[in-house]
């Protein structure tokens, strides 16, 4: 047997449809302080992919800050699925005891939000905190009202993260709600991360490992903005998910479950022990991927050739 190789592509099935996506791929990185994970979804362009790159590489040469707790509460999170499927993914979670369900799903008919918050909620029990995901779907009156009925139909919504798609557009709305406004999209997909802070668009925001560029960049982000942070995940393999984990480790407050665990979204992963929670939270480690789960989850040649030319466009910015 030849010596492992430093880049790795990979590529495994989703269990259900999440984010328009079926497949999740991306690329393993080794260096001295262990394995680093790049995977930028595809309608990320070169320029934005930096960021992840540096988050990549931060793992992969230098590793990450001390922890100070030992465990991380997280939330199960509940793609647009139908109810029972819903129901199942809660109790299976875990032990979780937030869900976070994808709501606004394009093509989907009146009713399937409440009807799959109202599945959530029965398998959550009365204390089980619900927040749900828009995906920058509505203008601010269509916010205004889905939030006023999503809210009866979860019995009380612990937040809505980006209902709206803008700073200007959140602004607006949170003039409009009692449900509290978290931050995502508003965060990671601009050159200003701090803008929602500065003009109170928001209650809480949302932090990502890679599309922030780093567990040190976004501890900074958190200190600068003053406002309670939940670190979430951009759908990684178990060695991405590790990063979210030591920033959600590092910080310190953590007032809300994380959205780390979505390793249960994936059918494979890379570790032998993945990042699953246990009684609703996930130990702080670093699981180690597996030579053979790395050969069972290679990229097709098509695949390799593809991140090939995207790492090297990358790196040719960072
Ligand atoms: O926050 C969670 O519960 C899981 C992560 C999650 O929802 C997401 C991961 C990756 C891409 C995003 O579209 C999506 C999100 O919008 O937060
Ligand atoms: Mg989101």
């Amino acid at each position: 047997m030849g010596a492992e190789p430093d880049v790795v592509v990979w590529d495994v099935p989703l269990r259900t449809r999440f984010r328009g996506l079926t497949r999740r791929d991306g690329v393993l990185v080794r260096g001295d302080a262990g394995w680093g994970e790049f995977s930028p979804f595809w309608d990320y362009d070169d320029d934005a992919a930096v960021r992840w790159w540096r988050a990549a590489r931060e793992a992969a040469d230098e590793g990450w800050p001390a922890a100070v707790r030992t465990h991380v509460p997280v939330n199960v999170t509940v793609p647009a699925v139908d109810p029972e499927h819903a129901h199942r993914i809660v109790t299976g979670s875990g032990g979780c005891r937030t869900a976070k369900v994808k709501v606004a799903e394009p093509g989907q008919p009146t009713g399937a939000d409440e009807a799959r918050l109202e599945a959530v909620r029965d398998a959550l029990g009365p204390h089980g905190a619900i927040r749900i995901d828009a995906n920058a779907a509505w203008d601010v009156d269509t916010a205004t009202e889905r939030l006023a009925a999503l809210d009866r139909a979860a019995g009380g919504l612990e937040y809505a993260e980006q209902p709206v798609p803008g700073v200007d557009d959140l602004v607006a709305l949170r003039r409009r709600t009692h449900v509290p406004l978290a931050a995502d999209e508003a965060v990671r997909r601009t050159d200003d991360p701090l803008e929602v802070v500065r003009r109170h668009a928001a209650d809480v925001i949302v932090l990502k490992v890679q599309p922030l560029g780093g567990v040190r960049a976004c501890l900074r982000l958190a200190e600068q903005a003053g406002l309670p942070v939940v670190v979430s995940s951009a759908l990684e393999s178990s060695v991405g998910l590790a990063a979210g984990l030591a920033l959600a480790a590092a910080l310190p407050e953590l007032p809300y479950a994380c959205g780390l665990a979505t390793a249960a979204l994936l059918a494979d992963d890379l570790v032998p022990d993945p990042l699953l929670p246990r009684d609703g939270a996930i130990d702080v480690r670093r699981p180690v991927p597996s030579a053979a789960l790395l050969r069972a989850a290679a990229a097709p040649p098509s695949l390799v050739a593809r991140w090939d030319a995207r790492l090297a466009a990358v790196r040719a910015r960072a």
